[in-house]
């Protein structure tokens, strides 16, 4: 089965390099030999099902393979012998790759890292050798061996006293330049986190750990071993994994596919809602109070509140036949609809059985033609209206009466207030708030039940939801197992937390509930993890600092300049990395995102836009919210005052913006650079600065430059306001020019073409 290679005579470098070579073109040539075959498969099949299934099959293996100029291999461990002291030493080898590569005679060329073999790889220490002799890592250049290392364990174990630091390939990897894109880490993974990739199935782990620290790459390796190594029992479409927002699951959405796991749905925690037009902002104490798991009660007493009463005898005509049920004999019909379990959907569908079972018994004369019983339909309707989770959320927020029925006490009148808005006059310009989406999730599952349930379902940056978003999350999962990201001292927002606890209460708990630590940070470099850190006593005090693994090019670059200049030098510095050909993200506060977006612009930059699910530029704009789980080779911070007012856990959001940096971060502010003393009160001793746009027009302005200027005022308006708002905007903008322009010009108003 397994390739069974002669001990080795101690050899030269280069001689071993040429031997290695060897094995890897040999492993190239039947992976390409497996490739070839899989086009060769006939296509005759039993019938066109079993055909389509076959192509499908035959796809899949193909996508999984990996590239033909791929390394078939990253690394290589050596077994100790069985019996040391026989004459003739027998090794295991085995090489390590992202797929098993076999040569025509079954034997095993490469092992697939998900293996308990690829296993060993990772987690054999000095300490624990696991059976293993050697640990080699291969550098290589597609499928060139340039190098490797060799890690011998007993010669380790002598030397050192810890092996979970940083390894030459682990660092060769973590410097690579990034792009809007994570990248798989099967080649570098570290025993601690292979051990929770690995670790069992049937649980609830929660994975927590400091910014950097490999969470996300750990959960879904995990998912990618959970998926090889439990195939009985779970399928791609069975997983699914949940990130905060749309830049994120763009960001992560490679990962997966990388590692030959196609079909796992991967959506953001807002597209797990019904579709609707969102973009209402809604203020803090609304959100916080939208978010409580008793709006869960709220909306189940309300939707019960609709079933009417009968009146005392209902009586219908059927083609010329009057038919009356008394209203006792109705009521009791919908008594039992209501006791009966399940959807409102559903037990309004028993209820329509038993009225028309009503109306056609006893001699009644009712019609047996279900196409008939149009009186019927109409008397349900009455009594168990149809309606759809928009339609009843948007009629229950605007009326205070229905709300304080469905209170029933569990509302002070004050958080009802709250809750009650005026909706939109249709249905369909209605705009939602983000936390109306797990309402409308919740009332969802009330009216219809949970379309999609998952085997195993991961949540990434957990440490921010709110019950009512952690609800929508458990009711997709049919197990309990699921795999909890996060990090307290990141958790900001409505809902941040100090515990774990807080987050698990929401989620499902007929499995074991455990929560693990990773402790070393590959993201962050050791000097602007330290800056980063001095926020932790405020931010999070009961939170472990990460070890960082690796030194960055320099310290961090701290630039306090005046307000005016704030926005201009971060354009510049933003424009010098992304020149220097690194993948920079701009942190930027909503108070100076206009100004920063103004200087952009007029340094003829291009940006890309986290609010759009955009990381596509080598400059982009994020807010600290949307900073969350990015990162990037080089980051601007802008106005760290302004982030710390931004939030209740201010110094949090801020420790967030300032830990994605893989190399280079600079901090541009008026204000304090590191506010560890102020609050979310303080910044308004920060002078704002004020745009100002001059009416004048440039001379030099070409048609080009101005549908640049025309489309980025575009962007502003898009990423501002929900779309029926718009043309309000560019009214009020048009407003605002006329205004500027009679105060430039006394003469005359600037003038707008019809
Ligand atoms: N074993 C590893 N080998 C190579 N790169 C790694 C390894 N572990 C983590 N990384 C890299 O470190 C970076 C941070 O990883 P990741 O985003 O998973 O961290 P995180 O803990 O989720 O961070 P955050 O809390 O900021 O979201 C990524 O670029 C990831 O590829």
């Amino acid at each position: 089965m397994v390739k069974i290679a002669e001990r080795r005579p101690v050899q030269s470098k280069s001689a071993e390099l040429a031997a290695e070579q060897q094995h890897f073109d040999l492993a190239r040539k039947h992976r390409e030999r497996a490739r070839a075959e899989l086009g060769e498969v006939p296509d005759a099949a039993v019938n066109a099902g079993a055909g389509r299934r076959l192509a499908l099959f035959r796809r899949n293996r193909k996508d999984a393979l990996a590239a033909p100029e791929e390394q078939v291999a990253f690394g290589r461990i050596d077994c100790e012998p069985a019996d040391p002291s026989a004459d003739s030493k027998i090794e295991d080898t085995f090489y390590i790759g992202r797929e098993t590569i076999f040569d025509d005679s079954r034997q095993v060329l490469v092992v697939n890292w998900q293996t308990p073999i690829g296993t060993l790889y990772y987690e054999a220490t000095h300490e624990d050798p696991r059976g293993l002799q050697r640990k080699r890592t291969f550098q290589c250049a597609g499928n060139q061996v340039r190098d490797f290392d060799d890690v011998v364990f007993a010669q380790l174990a002598e030397a050192v006293a810890e092996l979970e630091g940083p390894d030459g390939a682990l660092l060769a990897e973590l410097d690579r330049g990034r792009t809007g894109a994570m990248t798989d880490i099967v080649a570098t993974i570290q025993g601690a986190q292979s051990r929770l990739i690995r670790s069992p199935l049937d649980q609830l782990l929660v994975i927590e750990g400091g910014p950097g620290t490999g969470k996300t790459a750990v959960a879904l390796h995990r998912v990618s071993w959970l998926l090889f190594n439990h195939r009985d029992r779970l399928r791609p479409q069975d997983v699914l994994v949940v990130g905060p927002h749309p830049a994120f699951t763009r960001y992560i959405r490679t990962v997966l596919p990388s590692l030959g796991d196609t079909d796992v749905a991967q959506l953001d925690i807002d597209q797990l809602g019904p579709p609707v037009q969102r973009g209402r902002p809604e203020d803090p104490q609304t959100r916080r109070l939208k978010g409580e798991a008793r709006m869960a009660r709220l909306l189940a007493r309300a939707l019960e509140n609709r079933v009417g009463t009968p009146e005392p005898a209902e009586r219908m005509l059927f083609d010329g036949t009057f038919v009356t049920l008394s209203g006792v004999e109705v009521a009791a019909a919908v008594a039992s609809a209501r006791q009966a379990g399940g959807p409102y959907a559903q037990r309004r569908q028993r209820l329509r059985a038993q009225l028309a079972d009503l109306v056609r018994g006893r001699g009644r004369g009712g019609p047996t033609d279900p196409e008939r019983l149009g009186p019927v339909e109409n008397l349900l309707e009455r009594l168990w209206p149809l309606q759809s989770a928009a339609a009843f959320l948007r009629t229950l927020l605007g009326s205070q009466a229905r709300l304080a029925n469905a209170a029933a006490g569990e509302f002070t009148p004050e958080e009802l207030a709250l809750l009650h808005r005026r909706g939109a006059d249709k249905l369909s310009e209605q705009i939602w708030s983000n936390t109306d989406l797990p309402l409308l999730d919740e009332l969802e599952e009330l009216l219809n039940g949970v379309s999609r349930r998952y085997r195993h379902i991961v949540v990434d940056e957990a440490q921010d939801l709110s019950p009512m978003q952690l609800r929508a999350v458990a009711r997709r999962s049919s197990t309990g197992s699921l795999t909890v990201v996060g990090d307290l001292a990141q958790s900001t927002g409505a809902w941040a937390r100090d515990h774990w606890g807080e987050v698990a209460e929401h989620l499902p708990a007929q499995l074991p509930q455990v929560v693990v630590g990773l402790r070393y940070g590959y993201r962050v470099p050791r000097q602007v993890y330290e800056l980063a850190a001095e926020l932790l006593p405020v931010a999070a005090p009961d939170v472990e600092p990460t070890r960082a693994v690796r030194d960055g090019p320099g310290d961090p670059g701290v630039h306090v300049v005046e307000p005016a200049e704030r926005a201009g030098r971060a354009a510049l510095i933003a424009k010098d990395h992304a020149l220097g050909g690194r993948f920079v993200g701009i942190v930027c506060p909503a108070a100076c995102r206009a100004e920063v977006e103004f200087a952009l612009h007029a340094n003829d930059l291009q940006w890309g836009r986290a609010d759009q699910g955009e990381l596509d530029r080598a400059i982009n704009l994020v807010s600290p919210q949307e900073a969350k789980g990015l990162e990037f080779d080089a980051v601007v911070v802008v106005e760290p005052e302004e982030i710390v007012a931004e939030d209740e856990r201010g110094h949090r959001l801020l420790f967030v913006a300032l830990t994605r940096t893989i190399r280079y971060l600079d901090i541009v502010c008026a204000g304090d650079p590191l506010p560890i003393e102020s609050g979310p009160d303080v910044t308004s001793r920060i002078p704002r600065q004020r745009m100002v746009v001059e009416p004048d027009a440039d001379p030099t302005l070409d048609m080009a430059q101005l549908d640049r200027l025309a489309e980025d005022l575009a962007a502003l308006v898009v990423g501002g306001a929900p779309v029926p708002m718009w043309d309000e905007v560019l009214q009020r903008t048009a407003a605002l020019l006329d205004e500027r322009a009679d105060r430039s010009r006394p003469s005359g108003r600037h003038r707008r073409s019809s």
